[in-house]
């Protein structure tokens, strides 16, 4: 089936560029998968396997100069599904969380990103502190959230209710919504907020039921990625599951992963939108490098006392923090040692021409 563009998340900026930076040529397309180094993307043509160009992957400094999932490629496409990635589009938004295990490592989540629903299941999986580092994540990448409970159905209205009210007690201007993907509860409520050519990327832990509301929302869906190229592409891409779908009313949703551990990358201005009440105390406190834990004249300290402030959200904000200092002096750290070795090969290089070796 053909379809155009716009229908993927196409705007007329990126049209612009393409003209302004002679990608004329080439064709474009959004990735839709990745799998170490290889990627699926979707043009208007079809579905390609595609790689970058050897310039790229020389040229390329860090994790942000390879494509992600979501971006915008300028590709030169190869009979019957086969694509060389020549540039990658500006991205508007990036959702990047610090690589698990392995501190100052950055990963991209996905790019281009309007709306990040980010879920978890009311009965187990439900954690505030974790829903606050999924809002940070969003926060800092420009994303904005909106948070969906599932599972609502396993409990009864009263104890929803006091689940939603407490998450909205602690978080403010996001939209909270309990759903059941086993009743359609809420699906009314969610879909309102979905909107054509925007693109939603699902967030949550295994098992919350992001394939399950994927399932039910694409029920009359205008394009299954998974489910397109079969007659034509046979076997080359075995998708397990739907990486990108475009819903009925518009809405382009990426599926995502599981994250099991939501790390803080580069979150500079995303810890201050979720705790925008304690940074603004803590610009009132005695000492300017009050670390809000035991110092006299600390204004947040004096609002936790005073109940103004959820000590759990106090809690959290203090370990967030202390891992944002971690993950900011650990790249300081590896930068240092990147230019120290440069130096190191400058020196040997130079030593090599003065001896003539
Ligand atoms: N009772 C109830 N069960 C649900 C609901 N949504 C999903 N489930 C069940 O929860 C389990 C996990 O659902 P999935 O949709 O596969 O969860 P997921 O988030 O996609 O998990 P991964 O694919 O591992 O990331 C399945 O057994 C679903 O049937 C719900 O609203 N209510
Ligand atoms: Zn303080």
């Amino acid at each position: 089936m053909e379809m155009k563009l716009e229908d993927l998340g196409y705007s007329d900026a990126l049209e612009r560029f393409r003209i302004e930076h002679h990608l004329r040529d080439f064709e474009i397309g959004r990735v839709i998968a990745e799998h170490k180094e290889r990627y699926t993307v979707k043009t208007a043509q079809g579905e390609y396997d595609a790689e970058i160009t050897g310039n790229m992957r020389f040229a390329a400094r860090g994790r942000e100069d390879y494509p992600a999932v979501g971006d915008w490629v300028a590709v030169a496409t190869y009979d019957p599904d086969l694509a060389i990635i020549h540039a990658i589009l500006p991205r508007f938004s990036v959702l990047k969380r610090q690589a698990v295990g392995q501190f100052g490592e950055v990963q991209l989540i996905a790019t281009n990103i309007d709306y990040a629903l980010i879920v978890q299941a009311l009965d187990r999986d439900f954690n505030i502190n974790r829903l606050e580092r999924y809002l940070t994540i969003c926060h800092a990448s420009k994303v904005e959230p909106i948070i969906i409970l599932t599972k609502a159905d396993l409990l009864d209205e009263k104890q929803i209710k006091e689940i939603v009210e407490s998450i909205k007690a602690r978080v403010k201007d996001v939209p909270v919504i309990a759903i059941s993907n086993e009743t359609r509860r809420g699906y009314e409520e969610l879909t309102r907020l979905i909107r054509k050519g925007k693109t939603y990327c699902l967030l949550g832990s295994s098992g919350v039921g992001k394939s399950s509301l994927l399932n039910a929302l694409s029920g009359d869906t205008v394009m299954k990625t998974g489910a397109i190229s079969q007659s034509t592409h046979k076997g080359r891409h075995v998708t397990s599951h739907r990486e990108l779908i475009v819903l009925e009313n518009g809405g382009i949703v990426i599926d995502n992963p599981g994250m099991r551990e939501v790390g803080i990358a580069d979150a500079a201005g995303g810890l201050q939108t979720t705790f925008d009440k304690i940074v603004s105390l803590a610009k009132g406190c005695k000492f300017k490098d009050c670390t809000h834990t035991s110092e006299a004249g600390c204004r947040v300290l004096e609002a936790v006392g005073r109940g103004e402030i959820d000590k759990a959200a106090y809690e959290n904000y203090l370990k967030m923090e202390r891992e944002k200092a971690h993950f900011t002096s650990t790249v300081a750290e590896r930068r240092k040692k990147e230019k120290g070795f440069g130096k190191m090969m400058k020196d040997y290089k130079k030593t090599i021409r003065k001896n003539n070796l």
